[in-house]
């Protein structure tokens, strides 16, 4: 079964086991072309999880997941890694940068990993880096910066690429306050200029504020409506987003 044309991502009972636990157990969303969706809950509700999914970092043990009208449940893993490569894009909790290189090159990355010509890769990383107020440390290795500022460079790098979905798993936890929240404006403003649609998993409320839409999830199924108790749920469970 196809997602709903206007859905860009949609996921049908989703099951997903980690470790022996039952990380999610039946999550069914969409998420509409541009729209900035908060997935919030309590910790261990299955946030990461469903991003992981979602993003085919993590094969669903039961399920569906589309990108448009790519069944990434299905796709074989190197064309799951292509999909992540040129059309999502990554933010987790703690910057993972490359410390011989420097904030511009991280951030360059994955335009220097598809080829883009070296000049072109640097402006579009100063661009970023400027609008991160990170632009004075682009020759700076990761060392010679701050937490937040490595954080910054990650956010960078992440939009750089011009993905089509931004997975961002609480890109702020680590800030203080001030910066987290001037971190989430840009990015939110960004997604919004260039028409990114963002899932941001977050357990502060104040954060997920910034969305268009939120999901709660609890015990990895979504607050609010039934576990299923046999994976049979359909068309309609699935169509949560409207
Ligand atoms: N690698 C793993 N191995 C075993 N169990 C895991 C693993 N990753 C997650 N889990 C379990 O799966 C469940 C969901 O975890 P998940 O990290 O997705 O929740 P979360 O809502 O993102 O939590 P947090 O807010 O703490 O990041 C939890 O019970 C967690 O302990």
């Amino acid at each position: 079964m196809a997602p709903p044309d206007n859905d860009v991502l949609w996921a049908r009972s989703l099951h997903c086991t980690l470790g022996g636990t039952e990380a999610l157990s039946g999550v069914s969303l969409g998420v509409r072309e541009g729209e900035i969706l908060a997935v919030t809950g309590p910790r261990g509700s299955g946030k990461t999880t469903l991003l992981r999914c979602l993003s085919g970092e993590l094969p669903v043990r039961q399920g569906e997941v589309w990108f448009n009208s790519a069944p990434v449940h299905t796709l074989a893993p190197a064309a799951r890694e292509r999909l992540r490569r040129e059309r999502f894009g990554w933010i987790g909790p703690e910057p993972c940068l490359v410390p011989e290189l420097t904030a511009w090159e991280n951030a360059a990355l994955p335009l220097l990993l598809r080829k883009v010509p070296g000049r072109a890769a640097r402006a579009a990383a100063a661009e970023w880096l400027d609008r991160l107020d990170i632009g004075a440390a682009a020759r700076t290795r990761p060392h010679g910066l701050t937490h937040a500022q490595r954080q910054r460079v990650a956010v960078a790098r992440a939009l750089v690429a011009a993905p089509t979905v931004l997975f961002a798993d609480e890109p702020t936890a680590a800030l203080h306050r001030a910066d987290g929240a001037q971190v989430l404006r840009t990015l939110t403003a960004a997604a919004r200029s260039h028409g990114i649609t963002v899932l941001l998993a977050t357990h502060d409320d104040e954060v997920a504020a910034l969305a268009d839409r939120t999901v709660t999830l609890l015990d990895g199924h979504r607050a609010g409506s039934v576990p299923p108790a046999s994976g049979a749920e359909g068309v309609a469970a699935c169509s949560l987003s409207v």
